[in-house]
């Protein structure tokens, strides 16, 4: 039963049997800049996460042979992309984007809710991506939720993420291991503050600053999936993608992009409307949208013609 949860009889895993499979995707040389301009086109307003997760992914996907899988992490408050990102991101790689085959979801709440069976969690988990990482050594493996899942069972990975050529007898180090998560978000958002509060443009943000400061904040707080996890204390993952705070004129853009594909006209008192029933941060200033762009897309923008 437990293994049902994670859907592993869906690819025939069951009793062991691993199906190799020649049609994981193939690295072409339009991938990455396909993915750039995707990004560039409809993800608003995080100019950074944009610049390092394609940065980090062209170098990776160049080297033939490389040293380790490519881990990121995903950091920032709700609604400012960090799904997204990780979505579009699977459509380059995979024709059916997160609905391959190659593709593995999980989130704390419906793969590992019961505290109690974690021991379980661990085995399985390890399981399902040894097994998955036979079948298709290029698998996309997206960790949604991090920081609330239990302390510990995500360490069970730590030896598909290092640099080891072999584990268990598969080569590991094609694979994209990708970790989402609210941790750190206080600390993006008050140096987005910071800087809006001495005038300065939101993407001047220090990396080097922010990136430190995150990490200790997901060392401070137990009951945080990444909490003394070596994926943080040894460094196994490569790059810390930060998402900045979205500001009114962000969620105006967003509606945008949505009317365009909706084939509709962005007229600027629909974008005005919606962006006026979005709340603002801190009450005081109000500078950032509480929901970042997340409920703009599920409008019924019939409502907003005049
Ligand atoms: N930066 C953005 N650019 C364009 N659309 C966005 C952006 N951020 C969010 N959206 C829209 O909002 C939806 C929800 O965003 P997403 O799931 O990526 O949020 P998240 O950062 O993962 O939030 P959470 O921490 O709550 O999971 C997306 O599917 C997209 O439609």
């Amino acid at each position: 039963m437990l293994l049902n949860y994670l859907g592993l009889a869906r690819i025939g895993m069951l009793g062991g049997i691993h199906l190799p499979s020649p049609t994981c995707y193939i690295v072409h040389f339009q991938l990455v800049s396909g993915l750039e301009c995707d990004l560039a086109k409809n993800l608003v307003g995080q100019p950074l996460a944009r610049q390092l997760v394609v940065k980090g992914l062209r170098k990776f996907l160049q080297e033939p042979s490389p040293v380790k899988p490519l881990v990121l992490t995903f950091h920032g408050w709700t609604g400012t992309g960090k799904t997204y990102l990780a979505t579009l991101l699977a459509r380059h790689l995979f024709r059916d984007g997160v609905h391959s085959a190659y593709v593995h979801q999980f989130s704390p709440v419906v793969h590992f809710p019961h505290a109690e069976f974690v021991k379980q969690y661990k085995h399985d988990l390890k399981n399902w991506i040894q097994g998955n990482l036979t079948r298709c050594g290029r698998s996309l493996f997206l960790f949604d939720d991090v920081d609330k899942m239990q302390p510990g069972l995500i360490d069970v990975i730590i030896p598909f993420l290092g640099p080891s050529w072999v584990v268990f007898g598969t080569n590991y180090r094609k694979a994209i291991f990708i970790f989402i998560s609210n941790a750190g978000e206080k600390q993006i958002n008050q140096m987005a503050l910071d800087l809006w509060q001495s005038r300065r443009d939101r993407e001047e943000v220090n990396y080097q600053e922010l990136e430190a400061s995150i990490l200790q904040a997901v060392n401070e707080k137990p009951q945080n999936g990444l909490w003394k996890s070596e994926i943080v204390e040894e460094r196994l993952f490569d790059i810390l993608v930060p998402f900045l705070p979205l500001r009114r004129y962000h969620v105006e853009q967003c509606a945008a992009n949505e009317l365009v594909s909706q084939g509709r006209e962005p007229q600027p008192e629909i974008l005005r409307s919606v962006a006026d029933s979005i709340s603002y941060f801190p009450a005081e200033h109000r500078v950032f949208s509480s929901t970042g762009c997340k409920t703009v897309a599920s409008r019924d923008y019939v409502y907003y013609v005049y």
